[in-house]
């Protein structure tokens, strides 16, 4: 180094030196942006806070935000970290959302964010929260209890239910001026959760009994779990090791601690404390009758046996013992299958009541429909699975419905190593102004799919994408989109590997509950619109009233 005669660094080398420190200092800044930013080429909204995309993407009002980003980005759109956090990607391309959740899909597991979320949801390691080979041994169990075959037998205990339903809904209106406003709402979760509860669990929760306080806190419980979780995104990332904390009296105790200031996370651990002794009692029922009488002691049990999980644990009890899930893990299932099967299914009803008042040709036609096909059942005899699958006009109504309000708006994956998806609409890169039509994902990245904006995209589902149009489906068949969603194309139960097991379950249970309220009601619409604003799922409330909280009210009249 050059000295001056004095002894200190010449201005000079002085300078020199602070030139090049800043272009290390520079291209080092360059490289850390390309590597935190390596999607800086793909078009996608600002962020309307320096803390990224987070909060807009989860947002109670995000719903048409998820709807626009395809319509104007395109089918992949950059989401910007802000200051601190990683670029993340939304995907809606069909060749892309092929590849990540079928082709390639052991490089995209499930966010850990939402494994642990449902991993303590579920109070264990269920088909929800596992990945890889022992999500695919779960879910083999899984699979067995949906076949189409085994879902049409359980439909007695839906219609048992139904008619309950039925019976409640006629003396809530009895007697009464026609146009009662009833909410549908409440009703319906009712129904959902004891069809779930007979049918999957073999349990009734009494749900049509005002009285009964096993059903208050269940259903307070249940209905109550995944909106207060969606107001506590912010600790999402560190629920998987939270939950993994031992011994369980030190993490009870820690939850105990930190949710002391936190109303909204001492409601959702009394909850998930709720939930959990129900299935545990249910469980130790079933392996009790499994110890004393074998396989054929389970015909004693409630629904006679016959209900969804009573055969998962027979199957599990009958299993090599290396294929045999432990307790815990039969006990997370039968969370995941009560919570998936419950409010999916019963905001899916409500919604369709709302459609239903609002267009009352729609309403016509759907019931002519249903009364031309029970002219040909003897009196009081019902509508069996086939008979109810080939009604043309029902059977559009439910695709359009889980078309436009798909119950889950997106899914969060995260990428283990980097993986080259194909792509069906090209990107054009903000920067060079060229396509391509291929993209690297490069591991780690946030990969959420958006399963109602990839339902509602006009390039994939024509101009008219965003109407609610039934006639599609008569007019072009069940060939579906592009999409390579399990229902058509649509993406509402998504595909692949994590693909929704209750599909038929809820398709059936949806149609058959629909086809017993449209005979014996007629539904008119309240004056003030309701506003389904975005939780885990959605989350339904009255314009104005949003204090009274989620309710669907519509007017009943009994035919
Ligand atoms: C309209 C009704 C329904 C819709 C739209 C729906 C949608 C979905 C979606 C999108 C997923 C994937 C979630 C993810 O990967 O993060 C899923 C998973 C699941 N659903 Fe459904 N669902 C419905 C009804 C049901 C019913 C009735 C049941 C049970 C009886 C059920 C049980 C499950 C279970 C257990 C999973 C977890 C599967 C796994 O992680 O491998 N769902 N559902």
């Amino acid at each position: 180094m050059t000295l001056t005669s004095n002894g200190s660094v010449s201005p000079l080398v002085s300078a020199a030196c602070a030139l090049s420190f800043v272009a290390i200092a520079t291209s080092s800044l360059r490289k850390w942006i390309k590597t935190r930013k390596p999607y800086a080429f793909i078009p996608g909204p600002d962020p309307s806070s320096v803390a990224g995309y987070l909060l807009d993407l989860h947002s109670t009002d995000a719903l048409s935000w998820h709807f626009n980003l395809p319509e104007e980005y395109g089918h992949v759109a950059r989401l910007k970290g802000g200051l601190v956090g990683a670029d993340a990607l939304y995907i809606t391309d069909p060749a892309a959302l092929n590849s990540i959740l079928i082709k390639q899909q052991a490089w995209f597991p499930e966010s850990t964010e939402f494994a642990g979320l449902f991993g303590i949801i579920h109070c264990g390691d269920g088909v929800a929260s596992v990945k890889g080979r022992e999500h695919r041994k779960q879910r083999k169990y899984m699979d067995a209890l949906f076949t189409a075959s085994r879902v049409s037998k359980l439909m007695p205990m839906f219609y048992q239910v139904t008619r309950q339903l039925e019976a409640r809904l006629t003396a809530a209106v009895a007697g009464k001026e026609p146009g009662q406003v009833v909410d549908m709402l409440d009703y319906l979760t009712r129904a959902a959760l004891e069809i779930i509860g007979t049918a999957g669990i073999g349990h009734t929760f009494n749900s049509f009994d005002d009285k009964s306080e096993a059903f208050d806190e269940f259903h307070g419980a249940i209905t109550s779990v995944l909106p207060l979780a969606s107001r506590l995104f912010l600790t999402l990332p560190f629920l998987e090791s939270w939950r993994k904390i031992q011994p369980v009296w030190l993490r009870r105790t820690l939850a105990s601690i930190a949710t002391l200031p936190w109303p909204a996370a001492r409601r959702f651990r009394a909850a998930v404390d709720a939930m959990h002794p129900v299935y545990v009692k249910l469980y130790n029922t079933r392996q009790k009758a499994l110890e004393e009488g074998g396989s054929a002691a389970l015909a004693e049990t409630a629904a006679g046996g016959k209900d969804l999980i009573t055969s998962m644990i027979q199957a599990n009890w009958d299993a090599d013992e290396a294929d045999k899930m432990p307790d815990d893990v039969v006990l997370a299932n039968m969370s995941s299958i009560v919570h998936g099967g419950q409010e999916t299914t019963s905001s899916s009803l409500a919604r369709f009541l709302t459609i239903v008042a609002e267009d009352v040709d729609l309403q016509e036609k759907l019931r002519s429909e249903l009364r031309e096909a029970k002219a040909k059942k003897e009196p009081g005899e019902d509508l069996d699975f086939n008979e109810l699958e080939k009604l043309p006009m029902l059977d559009a109504v439910v695709r359009e419905m889980l078309r436009m309000y798909s119950p889950v708006t997106f899914v969060w994956r995260q990428t283990t190593k980097d993986v080259m998806v194909p792509l069906t609409y090209p990107i054009r890169s903000t920067i060079t102004g060229e396509e391509t039509k291929e993209l690297l994902i490069e591991q780690g990245t946030a990969v959420y799919l958006g399963l109602s904006a990839a339902n509602r995209s006009t390039a994939i589902w024509g101009p008219d994408a965003a109407e609610f149009k039934p006639e599609r489906w008569l007019n072009r068949g069940l060939s579906g989109s592009k999409l390579p969603g399990a229902y058509s194309g649509i993406m509402s139960f998504l595909s692949g590997a994590k693909v929704c097991p209750g599909k038929t379950f809820a398709i059936l249970e949806m149609k058959l509950v629909l086809s017993v309220l449209l005979l014996a009601f007629s539904f008119e619409p309240i004056s003030a619109p309701i506003d389904w604003r975005m939780g885990i799922t959605l989350e339904p409330r009255v314009r104005g009233r949003e204090p009274e909280g989620v309710q669907v009210p519509v007017r009943v009249t009994a035919l």
